[in-house]
């Protein structure tokens, strides 16, 4: 895809120098045992399975998984990882954080830091979405917990979605219920699964929708039991894998390729966007007062 080929040389550069694998004290090497190969970087988790040539990425940083720059990176990084490797066919995200798939973008990364910061930051965010919505693969979220706004994007961005059947897990895109805006290509993103109107009620209001309401609107397709859920992600792979690569990975790029290079177009216009956005005194006060009532909420 345009967009892959764009993103490659970036965090390849990175990957094959190295840079990344030394800072988190070595590179991350895959670890064979039997049919199963597998890798860490720190906050995830990469067990890949030879015979069927699907990799398990599970997102390991507690207490919520929440989506920081070093997070964002690991991802990128462990992801391109598996698309150069022609024999990765398919990728299930789930998450190691018991009842959390991801409570998406890491507020405090948004909050009080320098404008430098918050450019880095986004950057890194698109980076996890062109990336993960342009891959090759197949790829299934397994959401095994709540999942609001970027945890939503994540799954969002995936070809398949199941998810817990637990009305306790909520996904969503919740941004204004926080008193931010969903940039475009979150919103492109979900027109993409649940159509125009279904997303202006559901981004105008912030909502986030427990696990039986988000079947119902379509925001995932299939409800398993909460133990089912790897299970289940697995069986629904190999159907998507009985399908020749070629020809679902063209007919993927054409359903997606128009968001992806709208994006990449005007990839800095949108890191000066977040960065003017962000940093206005009222949306940090208004950051401000959200975590505060997470914090009472215990
Ligand atoms: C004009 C247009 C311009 C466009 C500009 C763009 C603008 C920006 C767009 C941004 C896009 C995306 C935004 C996001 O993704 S924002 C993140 C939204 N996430 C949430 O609202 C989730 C909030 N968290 C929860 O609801 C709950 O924590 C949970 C995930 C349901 C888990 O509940 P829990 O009871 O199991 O755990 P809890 O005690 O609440 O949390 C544990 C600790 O984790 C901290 N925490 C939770 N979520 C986050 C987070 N997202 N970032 C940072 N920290 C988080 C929480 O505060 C607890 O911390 P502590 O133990 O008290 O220290």
């Amino acid at each position: 895809m345009a967009a892959q080929a764009v993103l490659r040389s970036s965090a390849r550069a990175r990957l094959l120098s190295g840079a990344f694998c030394a800072q988190r004290g070595g590179p991350a090497l895959w670890q064979h045992h039997q049919n199963q190969r597998a890798f860490s970087n720190g906050k995830i988790l990469v067990e890949m399975d030879e015979a069927t040539g699907v990799a398990v990425m599970k997102m390991k940083s507690p207490p919520v998984n929440s989506l920081n720059l070093d997070f964002l990176t690991e991802f990128s990084i462990s992801l391109e990882k598996l698309e150069i490797d022609r024999s990765c066919r398919g990728l299930i995200l789930t998450s190691a954080v018991s009842k959390i798939f991801s409570a998406g973008l890491d507020i405090t990364e948004m909050s009080g830091k320098s404008n430098e910061h918050y450019a880095a930051f986004w950057r890194a965010v698109q980076e996890m979405w062109l990336k993960l919505y342009g891959s090759n693969m197949v790829t299934i979220a397994a959401i095994n917990g709540s999942s609001p706004a970027g945890g939503c994007l994540m799954a969002l961005c995936c070809d398949y979605r199941i998810m817990a059947d637990n009305p306790k897990f909520a996904i969503g895109l919740n941004e204004t219920q926080l008193g931010i805006v969903a940039p475009f290509w979150f919103k492109d993103t979900m027109i993409n699964t649940i159509g125009n109107r279904a997303t202006e009620l559901s981004l105008q209001l912030g909502q986030m929708y427990p696990a039986p309401e988000a079947l119902k609107f379509g925001l995932v397709d299939k409800l398993v039991p909460e133990d089912k859920v790897q299970s289940a992600a697995a069986a629904a792979m190999s159907q998507w894998l009985s399908v020749p690569d070629h020809a679902r990975q063209l007919t993927k790029s054409m359903m997606r390729k128009p968001a992806i290079d709208r994006l990449v177009k005007q990839r800095e216009a949108d890191i000066n966007n977040f960065v003017s956005f962000i940093s206005k005194d009222s949306i940090q006060k208004s950051l401000q007062i959200y975590m505060d009532r997470l914090k009472q909420k215990k």
